[in-house]
């Protein structure tokens, strides 16, 4: 500390030895609290950054913008995901891109970059089929008068597009009826689940089993010294993609056979990518090694799928809330479509509105709510108090930063922040707030290991938004529909922040999601109105 010239952090001190009553917190913020209430009280107390010892290990946490730019971009080889964030992960995301540092990241990352080039991400053919597939599911429930678990469905579109974009064959999870609310007649709680349901479910079981083990800290272990608590969920997962990586492993052999008797070339070596190829198909041709080749998939379908689902669903919440914005946003969309053309990649980057929209909810609902590094050498963190000693952090330590609490903050966003109003993405705020201070908004991360989909994701979640606005001009929250046990608890009247006013109840894994799904009734738009 002294030969960095540097001062101790503040603490955060519980009330129990080894401060304990922080993984309490933490377990019961899990189940009925409102997510980061513990970190957001404890920032407010504390400041920017601080650290915790829990148990002896120490730990530090920030929601700084300047220091989550030293952390991501730059030192950004001062820090990795590291050993206990690939100890806690391994079960679930093996050795792929997430859970991965130095050559082998670097390997990883290469390999998928061909994939998200500009070509690639704007096939707006791929989204159309299987947003029109999900919009007509939707229409066709809606017209049975039938309330519709939103969450469900988006989940179910981004699994197709996820699994077509990266194995070139697509699952057709929206193939499946789709659940019949609770308080429905049609309601069957004994319904067999289809493969992909159980496939959902198994995945979203084993990443909550994950970010748990993060949240019980060293002593999980210990809980599982008899059974690991993913196997069960990752034998449905494996039995789940084994056959489509089985399927490109075979595909290979028979293309190579067909090239031989033929005595032509390859289409395109190793590291090329080819015309028409897939994300695995091109893997295949680098290994044949089957665990490799589902922890690179997994991984992805992980990033891309539950990520997107999960922002479709707040944008349809946050519009449920705000009519005039969703008045305004379809005017946006009349005005440069008409009710049934289909956007091309240009219509969707002249859509200033449509993007302000999809900002200001990542803003306040980040798909990645909470991320964590660990330091590979002692280094500093700038203090909060202007010209005071930089904050001593240690080597080998867990750093976790919050794009949730900064995206909140008042310091950052102004007096508004906890407001959902996307003309802040548009007018006087932007250069007030955002220009000079971008790592305020983080939803994507930054620096080398920024979210390598984000472009993807941007045209997916627009091409959604317009076709469905296309449709329906109201959006209503069917709070009857919604399972008891997820609706906010009465309690949340009482608290500070978006808590009391909140609709729903937000909970994470890796990523955030609606508890028990959101369900909603819209209203188709009754004339065909070009603008
Ligand atoms: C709303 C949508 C999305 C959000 C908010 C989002 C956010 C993020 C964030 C915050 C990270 C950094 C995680 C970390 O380093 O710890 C990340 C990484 C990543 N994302 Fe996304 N993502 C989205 C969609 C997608 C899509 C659609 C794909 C692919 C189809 C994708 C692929 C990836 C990959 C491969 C990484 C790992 C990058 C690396 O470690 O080098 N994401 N994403």
């Amino acid at each position: 500390m002294r030969r960095l010239g540097a001062q101790r952090a503040p603490r955060w001190i519980g009330k129990y030895p080894g401060n304990v009553d922080m993984i309490g917190l933490m377990l019961q913020e899990a189940k009925t609290g409102y997510v980061g209430d513990h970190l957001t009280k404890a920032t407010n107390d504390i400041g920017s950054a601080f650290g915790i010892n829990i148990l002896g290990d120490f730990q530090m946490f920030t929601t700084n913008p300047e220091i989550v730019k030293i952390i991501l971009a730059t030192n950004f080889p001062g820090y990795e995901k590291g050993r206990r964030f690939k100890f806690n992960m391994r079960s679930v995301l093996g050795d792929g891109i997430f859970n991965s540092d130095g050559d082998i990241w670097k390997f990883h990352r290469s390999m998928a970059r061909p994939f998200f080039s500009r070509e690639r991400i704007s096939d707006f053919e791929l989204f159309g089929r299987h947003a029109d597939a999900a919009i007509s599911k939707l229409a066709a429930r809606l017209s049975e008068g039938e309330a519709v678990d939103f969450q469900d469905l988006v989940s179910r579109f981004t699994l197709d597009s996820a699994t077509e974009f990266l194995f070139g064959s697509c699952v057709h999870s929206l193939s499946n009826g789709l659940p019949y609310a609770h308080i429905s007649p049609r309601y069957n709680s004994n319904a067999p689940s289809a493969d992909t349901d159980a496939f959902a479910t198994a995945f979203n079981n084993a990443l909550l089993t994950i970010i748990t083990r993060g949240r019980i800290g060293l002593l999980w272990p210990l809980g599982e010294i008899f059974k690991d608590k993913t196997a069960d969920d990752m034998k449905v997962i494996r039995a789940f993609i084994k056959p489509i990586v089985q399927q490109a492993i075979a595909q290979k052999k028979e293309n190579a056979k067909l090239e031989s008797s033929s005595n032509t070339e390859h289409a395109s070596g190793k590291d090329e990518v080819a015309e028409g190829e897939t994300m695995l198909s091109h893997l295949v041709k680098s290994t044949e090694d089957e665990k490799i080749l589902m922890d690179e998939t997994l991984n992805m379908l992980i990033a891309g799928r539950d990520t997107t689902a999960a922002l479709l669903t707040f944008i349809i919440y946050c519009l449920s809330r705000h009519p005039a914005v969703l008045q305004r946003l379809r005017q946006e969309i009349l005005m440069h479509l008409g009710a049934t053309r289909s956007p091309t990649p240009t219509d969707i980057r002249e859509m200033r509105y449509l993007r302000a929209v999809i900002n200001e909810t990542l803003r306040l609902f980040p798909s990645v709510p909470f991320d964590v590094r660990r330091t590979i050498k002692a280094t500093t963190w700038p203090s909060d108090v202007p010209g005071e000693k930089p904050y001593y952090v240690p080597a080998g330590i867990s750093v976790s930063y919050s794009a949730f609490i900064m995206q909140r903050s008042e310091k950052y966003w102004g007096p508004d922040a906890l407001e959902f109003d996307p003309d802040r993405f548009l007018d006087e705020r932007v250069s007030k707030y955002i220009t000079p201070n971008p790592y305020i908004f983080l939803p994507f991360n930054a620096g080398p290991r920024i979210c390598i989909g984000q472009q993807f994701a941007y045209n997916e979640i627009s091409f959604f938004l317009i076709r469905l606005l296309q449709s329906f001009d109201q959006i209503e929250l069917a709070t009857d529909a919604q399972p008891l046990d997820s609706r906010p608890p009465a309690e949340w009247k009482q608290k500070t922040g978006r808590a009391a006013i909140e609709q729903f109840v937000p909970q994470t894994h890796l990523t955030m999601y609606a508890k028990g799904g959101l369900w909603v009734r819209m209203k188709t738009a009754s004339a065909i109105e070009d603008v």
